[in-house]
């Protein structure tokens, strides 16, 4: 049998007496051995082949059942490296990737307009404190409606709000009660972030903080598992910001809640040949990047939980631009 062959090295003939001797005592252990496995049982090694095989071909179905699983609940279809993870605190990262030729299709803004472009994350910009407290507004401004699906919108700035499977205006709609809803401090409070995120952007990219003007819309998102029931649902779908949204030269997302905390899948995948890289939201992490196609990119679906952001972007072109949204 194989292993008993492989077991027994020929010994070189005829070298001296103490070879001799060792050669003797292998052969007793040899013919113990021998003796052991003819005697005992020949089929043994049979038997265990069988079940070894038995076992692998369990082992091999249970891991494609887990592959399949894996796979119908979303996971990505390609390679994918984890650009920020969800339990890392971040100073900064940056990752520079040639800008696409978007930009040449549009009115360029010297030492605005991208030359340079990526995406970058931290968690040293915003605490975790103030993403708390702005998480309090969106959930206050949220709260007063809703999608039917799977995704609700609040845009501070055009008041638009999703309620059903559509959306209404706010400050319309709730007319002066607005003021017993939002404070001054909630306000406040989104100005503060806009500036800071403002500033991490124009360090990051090597231009100045004043040639960016906030743009629409900008708006927070509340993403939970619902089956979506319109088009405005589906936010799953890979896209480019500056296709999407025409103004868009800079998105930035600031997350309100923890991946795998608060919700499960919804991680942010940008989308490359080779490897797709995912972001992990985390509350108080800003992700920024340049607009184009350079930075395509899609959130997966969430599966349990309840995902909170806010979707800040700017503009190199003034006339683009909108004043910080204010309480009245
Ligand atoms: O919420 C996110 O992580 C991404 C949202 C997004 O892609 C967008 O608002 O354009
Ligand atoms: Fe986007």
């Amino acid at each position: 049998m194989a292993p008993q062959r492989r077991g027994v090295p020929k010994a070189p003939e005829g070298s001296g007496t103490a070879q001799r001797r060792r050669r003797n005592r292998c052969g007793w252990v040899i013919a113990l051995v021998f003796s052991v496995l003819s005697t005992k049982s020949v089929r043994a090694p049979r038997e265990m082949w069988r079940k070894w095989l038995r076992t692998a071909v369990l082992g091999a179905c249970a891991a494609l059942a887990a592959l399949l699983l894996w796979c119908s609940l979303g996971g990505d279809d390609g390679v994918t490296e984890v650009l920020a993870h969800r339990g890392e605190v971040l100073l900064g990262r940056f990752i520079e990737v040639p800008c696409s030729e978007d930009y040449d299709s549009h009115r360029r803004f010297e030492g605005c307009s991208p030359r340079k472009c990526g995406r970058g994350v931290t968690d040293a910009v915003i605490t975790r404190d103030e993403a708390q407290r702005i998480r309090s507004v969106a959930e206050k401004g949220l709260s007063l409606g809703g999608s039917d699906g799977g995704a609700s919108i609040l845009d501070l700035h055009s008041g638009a709000l999703s309620v059903g499977r559509h959306f209404v205006n706010l400050y319309r709609y709730f007319g002066d009660k607005i003021q017993n809803i939002f404070s001054e401090e909630d306000f406040q409070l989104y100005r503060d972030v806009r500036q800071k995120v403002q500033h991490a952007i124009a360090q990051a990219f090597g231009i100045s903080a004043s040639s960016l003007y906030l743009t629409k819309p900008t708006f927070f998102s509340r993403i939970n598992s619902t089956e979506a029931r319109t088009a405005h649902d589906e936010y799953w779908h890979a896209h480019v910001d500056k296709v999407t949204y025409g103004s868009f030269d800079y998105t930035s997302l600031l997350y309100l809640s923890d991946y795998l905390d608060d919700f499960g899948g919804g991680r942010f995948v940008f989308i490359e040949e080779g490897a797709n890289k995912t972001v992990e939201p985390r509350a108080g992490r800003v992700s920024f990047f340049t607009s184009g196609s350079e930075n395509l990119h899609r959130v997966e679906k969430v599966h349990w939980g309840t995902r909170y952001a806010i979707t800040i972007a700017f503009t190199c072109n003034p006339d683009h631009g909108i004043a910080d949204p204010v309480f009245t």
